[in-house]
């Protein structure tokens, strides 16, 4: 179905600079680049999929079901993203708070043309229909000049106006009452969320991503497009990845910023790592993911493999935890995905009540945030990152939107949890208000 070309690469950096700038043709895009991070999971250094055959969008119920006929029925690469919402299609939720973004709740492409960059290769993997172009697509990108796309990733938009949906005393207030219901015992923990935005704006999407990337170089960074929806992610989370029978997921719970000064930033390594609150946050969460993946797994085959560890990311330090299992092959791929989203690190336990808490405390629709970006390969394995640390935009409706949050837990206060959130937002601020 496919036909297939590979490349040496002399210069692996500029090629994905270029490759990246040639996609922006197309209507669909996804760029998955893991920035050289070294993990122990993972295929591929980064990943294009661009131009559609065969596509699924739906806004309705039943969203899963449809997502695992067309995963069985193409048998295929399919690209795309899972958003938050999708709970109310696992569980009896629903979605109350107002949309300003307006994705799809699911969306999910075949694409004619794949990349797939590992070390100074290149694979091209294009559908039958347009192998003919592969040598002169191939020739075309790198023939694009490093001026042209520094001249033509350039801005005409204006300054833009970052605005709070909650102020910070409402915010506050708001983590009381989440606080209350953990006093009360209808939960442990739950992750609460806060918009900012820009309404009647505009950004040049790719340079947008060049820039966020370029301060955070997380391994799970995406550009995604649909039509005017776009995705700049800097996530630095995996929710789920299956490879043959294993599956891994590795939520993050417990967040320290960086210092400039090598030695204060190794001491708020070693402050994250013993620091019990940020410790039990993570093994709360931990503990959800193991029983969500029980759900699928053979028996006794749930394992953690590594339980707190500290990752350190460009903007921030992350207390990472890996639990894995095995699945019986008789399981399809979304059914692994359904049983467990939305992950457990973006609602908090117990998982519905959270959900339900969450919903009614927040003040925006959370749509693609906190949902996930990833692939399934034909075989049915996939993976999928956390929708985090990202800007989101509505070309046509004028609307750019980023969402951070935390967990709250009984040992939580109102005022640190508001500086968490900050911290998480510092990378997306300084590169929208930097814009022009
Ligand atoms: C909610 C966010 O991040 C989540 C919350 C974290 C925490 O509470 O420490 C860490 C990673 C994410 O699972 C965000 O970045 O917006
Ligand atoms: N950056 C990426 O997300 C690359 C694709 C994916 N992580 C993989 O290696 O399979």
């Amino acid at each position: 179905m496919r036909s297939i070309k590979s490349y040496t690469l002399e210069d692996v950096d500029n090629f994905k600079e270029q490759l990246l700038y040639w996609a922006q043709q197309f209507d669909e895009i996804v760029w998955l680049d893991s920035n050289q991070y070294a993990q122990q999971y993972g295929s591929y250094d980064a990943v294009l999929a661009v131009d559609a055959f065969t596509s699924i969008k739906t806004d309705d119920q039943g969203a899963f079901d449809k997502l695992k006929e067309y995963q069985g029925i193409t048998s295929d690469w399919i690209f795309g993203y899972l958003s938050y919402d999708l709970k109310n299609d696992t569980e009896l939720l629903s979605s109350k708070n107002t949309d300003y973004l307006y994705f799809p709740e699911l969306f999910f492409f075949q694409p004619k043309r794949l990349y797939f960059i590992r070390g100074n290769e290149v694979t091209m993997s294009y559908l039958r229909m347009a192998e003919d172009e592969m040598e002169t697509d191939f020739s075309e990108v790198c023939a694009i000049s490093k001026e042209t796309i520094d001249n033509n990733t350039t801005s005409s938009c204006e300054r833009i106006k970052i605005r709070l949906r909650i102020t910070k005393d409402v915010y506050k207030e708001k983590v009381e009452t989440m606080l209350e219901h953990i006093h009360r015992g209808d939960i442990y923990e739950a992750n609460f969320c806060q918009e900012f935005y820009a309404e009647n704006s505009c950004i040049n999407p790719l340079d947008t991503y060049r820039r966020l990337n370029a301060i955070s170089a997380p391994p799970f960074a995406t550009y995604f497009r649909m039509g005017s929806n776009y995705l700049l992610s800097a996530s630095p989370e995996r929710y789920l990845r299956k490879e043959g029978q294993k599956i891994i997921s590795q939520p993050i719970k417990g967040t320290a910023k960086r210092s400039a000064d090598k030695e204060e930033d190794m001491q708020l390594i070693t402050q994250l790592k013993n620091d019990p609150k940020e410790r039990s946050e993570n093994v709360m969460i931990v503990d959800l993911v193991r029983n969500d993946l029980s759900r699928t797994a053979t028996k006794g085959s749930v394992q953690v493999e590594e339980l707190c560890k500290i990752y350190s990311f460009e903007q921030v330090h992350q207390m990472i935890s890996t639990v894995v299992s095995e699945v019986s092959p008789s399981i399809s791929p979304v059914d692994v995905i359904r049983t467990t989203f939305p992950m457990g690190s973006m609602t908090g336990a117990p998982k519905i009540s959270a959900m339900e808490i969450i919903e009614k405390l927040e003040s925006a629709k959370r749509g693609l945030y906190s949902g996930s970006v990833g692939y399934f390969s034909p075989e049915g394995d996939f993976d999928f990152n956390v929708i985090i640390r990202s800007i989101l935009y509505n070309e046509a409706a004028a609307y750019i939107s980023y969402t951070v949050g935390g967990a709250i837990t009984a040992k939580s206060t109102p005022e640190k949890e508001y500086e968490e959130c900050l911290i998480k937002a510092k990378a997306m601020r300084e590169v929208l208000e930097s814009s022009n």
